[in-house]
């Protein structure tokens, strides 16, 4: 049998907020199975870029990624957030160790080609970008990854990677050694037939009912891309695949399956 990992994303909302992300990095701690952490952080990243003065652009959930942007986006990514997560996970005995996918070629990406669009410094991933030996071998060694939205493209250029789609492609690539199980954090109880009611969560979500909420219009921004990439994962083998709330975590995990399932 595989062992046990979980792939656990988190983005802006949470880490925007310290108290919240503090009790989530102490849930996460908790957690005695093999796991990985990926985060976002695009709500601080704008924030940055509007004091700069650095007008922002998103484009179907993506970050329109110029020098001026890109440079932020490194900043805001792979510095503040991610080293300030790894240094709340040690406080609380996790062995993080924080990266963006330059460090050690972990994940390297290719600039996003579109025909009208020019998304800038944009990276797409697939799979096979992931270096899954090293991470395992990291793994193997009790240490806990921590990946920030930041890849690369071995020509000395990094690329600013949607988190959403960052954590789906390592589960993907690390499902054939391990049973991963993909859970996106985030701040609404799950996927909502009515966004304004957190009593309203669908319990499954496979591709055809997908296409039918999207048809409804009752899917907006931010759900869009994390819905995508989670389909992308259950259909590349990763075993298991959820929408949960950041504070139900602990629930989660102790078997009390929180949130949406997303299902082939
Ligand atoms: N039907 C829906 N169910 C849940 N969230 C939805 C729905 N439609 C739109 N959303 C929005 O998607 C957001 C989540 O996406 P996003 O803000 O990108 O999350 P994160 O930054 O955590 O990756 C929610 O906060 C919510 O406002
Ligand atoms: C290319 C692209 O759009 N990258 C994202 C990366 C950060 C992210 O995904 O942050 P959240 O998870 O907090 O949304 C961005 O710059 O917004």
């Amino acid at each position: 049998m595989k062992e046990k990992l979980y792939i656990i994303k988190i983005g802006g909302n949470l880490i925007d907020d310290e108290a919240l992300l503090n009790e989530f990095l102490e849930q996460f701690s908790e957690i005695t199975e093999k796991k990985i952490l990926v985060h976002g952080g695009g709500k601080l990243a704008t924030t940055l870029a509007d004091k700069l003065g650095v007008e922002q652009k998103m484009i179907n959930g993506r970050r329109i990624t110029d020098k001026e942007t890109l440079d932020i986006v490194a900043m805001v990514y792979a510095g503040r957030i991610n080293k300030n997560i790894v240094a709340k996970l040690q406080q609380k005995k996790c062995k993080a160790i924080g990266f963006s996918g330059a460090d050690a070629n972990l994940i390297k990406a290719k600039k996003r080609e579109h025909a009208e669009i020019d998304f800038g410094f944009v990276g797409d991933i697939e799979k096979k970008s992931v270096n899954k030996k090293l991470i395992s071998k990291l793994i193997k060694l009790k240490l806990v990854p921590v990946f920030s939205a930041i890849t690369h493209d071995k020509k000395g250029n990094l690329f600013n990677t949607n988190a959403d789609t960052i954590a789906s492609v390592i589960a993907q690539a690390l499902s054939a050694k391990y049973e991963v199980e993909l859970l996106y954090c985030f701040d609404k109880e799950g996927v909502l037939e009515d966004v304004e009611n957190p009593k309203s969560v669908i319990k499954n979500i496979s591709e055809e009912e997908f296409s039918v909420l999207k048809e409804a219009g009752k899917l907006h921004k931010g759900i869009l891309p994390k819905l995508e990439n989670a389909l992308g994962a259950v259909k590349n083998k990763v075993s298991k695949v959820f929408l949960i709330k950041e504070t139900e975590l602990k629930n989660h995990i102790q078997n009390h399956h929180a949130g949406t399932e997303i299902c082939l």
